[in-house]
C-alpha cells in the first residue's frame, strides 16, 4: 500500500470542485439540519463519458442523524461505496451538494476540507488501509501527528481501552506487513476512533473479521454512536446492520428504503425482496 495513498485521507486531497452549486438550500426528506452530522442533497455521480457512462448515484438525498448508526446496504453497484466516498470529501459529485456537520465540502479548498476531514471525520476503508513504513502505535497516532498535537489525557485512554478491547496490547510495536488482514483493520479502526470524530466513515469494518471479533467492532461502533459520535458504515452482512439504529437500502443508484433498527432477518428479507425484484 502507497504511505501517499493512505495520507491524502488526511492531507490535501487533490479533485475537482462542483464549480457552483446551484441547488437550493432545501433538503428533501431531511427534518432540522441542525441534527445533522452528514449530509447529501440532489447528489449524482457519473463516471465516464457516451455510450460507456455509468450513473453510481442519482439524486440522492441523505441526512446523517447526530448520534445516529447508520448502515447503507445494497446490491454490489448500488453505489455504496460512491456516496460514501463523497460525504467523507474523498470524491466529487457531478452534481449535488455535501455538508459535514454546518460546513458545506462542495466548493471548499483542499486545505480547508482537509483539516475539516481531519477534525471531524474518522474513516475505516478498505482501500485506504495502513501506513507500511509505521508500526501500529504510529498509524493509531497519526491523525494526532499530522494536527501537529499530541492526544489529550482524555484521548490516551480511549486509545488505550480501543487497542485493550480490539486486543492490540501486545502488536503496538508492529508493522502492519507482521499482522493480519484483520488485525490491520482492527489497527485502521482503532486510528478511526482515536480522536473522537463527529462522523466516522466505515466501509465494511467486518468485513475481514472472524465473527467475535466482528462483534467486538460492533459494539464499539454502537458504544461510540451512544456516545454522540455517528457512524456510517456500509456492508453487505445483515447482522452488522443489524446494529445500526437505521438502514439505508441503495439499489442502482438511489435511495430505495430508509428504515429504523432492523434484526438481522428483517434485513436480509430485505434484501432478498429487492435482489428478486432486480432480476423479475
Ligand atoms: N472510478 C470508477 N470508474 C468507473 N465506474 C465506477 C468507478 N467507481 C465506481 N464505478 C461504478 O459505479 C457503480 C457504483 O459503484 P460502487 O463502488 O459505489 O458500488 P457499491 O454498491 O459500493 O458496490 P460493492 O458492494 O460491489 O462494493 C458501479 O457500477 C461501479 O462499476
Amino acid at each position: 500500500m502507497d504511505a501517499n495513498v493512505i495520507l491524502s485521507m488526511y492531507e490535501d486531497h487533490p479533485t475537482a470542485r462542483c464549480p457552483d452549486p446551484a441547488a437550493e438550500n432545501t433538503v428533501g426528506g431531511m427534518e432540522n439540519t441542525e441534527g445533522l452530522a452528514a449530509r447529501v442533497i440532489d447528489l449524482t455521480k457519473s463516471f465516464g463519458s457516451g455510450s460507456g457512462a455509468v450513473t453510481a448515484l442519482d439524486a440522492v438525498n441523505v441526512g446523517i442523524r447526530r448520534g445516529e448508526f447508520t448502515a447503507i446496504m445494497g446490491p454490489s453497484g448500488s453505489g455504496k461505496s460512491t456516496l460514501m466516498h463523497i460525504m467523507a470529501g474523498l470524491d466529487d459529485p457531478t452534481q449535488g451538494r455535501a455538508w459535514i456537520g454546518d460546513t458545506e465540502i462542495t466548493g471548499l479548498g483542499d486545505r480547508e476540507l482537509t483539516l475539516l476531514r481531519r477534525r471531524k471525520a474518522g474513516f475505516v476503508f478498505q482501500s485506504f488501509n495502513l501506513v507500511p513504513t509505521l508500526d501500529v502505535k504510529a498509524n493509531i497516532l497519526l491523525p494526532f501527528d499530522l494536527d501537529g498535537r499530541r492526544p489529550t489525557a482524555a484521548e490516551q485512554h480511549l486509545v488505550q481501552d480501543l487497542v485493550y478491547d480490539l486486543g492490540l496490547g501486545d502488536r503496538l510495536t508492529h508493522r502492519p506487513h507482521q499482522l493480519s488482514g484483520g488485525q490491520q483493520q482492527r489497527v485502521a479502526i482503532v486510528r478511526a476512533l482515536a480522536t473522537a470524530p463527529d462522523v466516522v466513515f466505515a466501509d465494511e469494518p467486518t468485513g475481514n473479521l472472524d465473527s467475535r471479533t466482528g462483534r467486538e467492532v460492533l459494539r464499539i461502533l454502537r458504544r461510540a454512536s451512544e456516545g454522540g459520535q455517528s457512524i456510517v458504515m456500509v456492508t453487505h452482512d445483515p447482522i452488522a446492520a443489524s446494529y445500526a439504529d437505521r438502514v439505508l437500502f441503495l439499489g442502482d443508484g438511489r435511495v430505495v428504503a430508509d428504515k429504523p433498527r432492523q434484526s438481522a432477518e428483517q434485513i436480509s428479507e430485505h434484501m432478498l425482496r429487492s435482489e428478486m425484484a432486480a432480476v423479475a
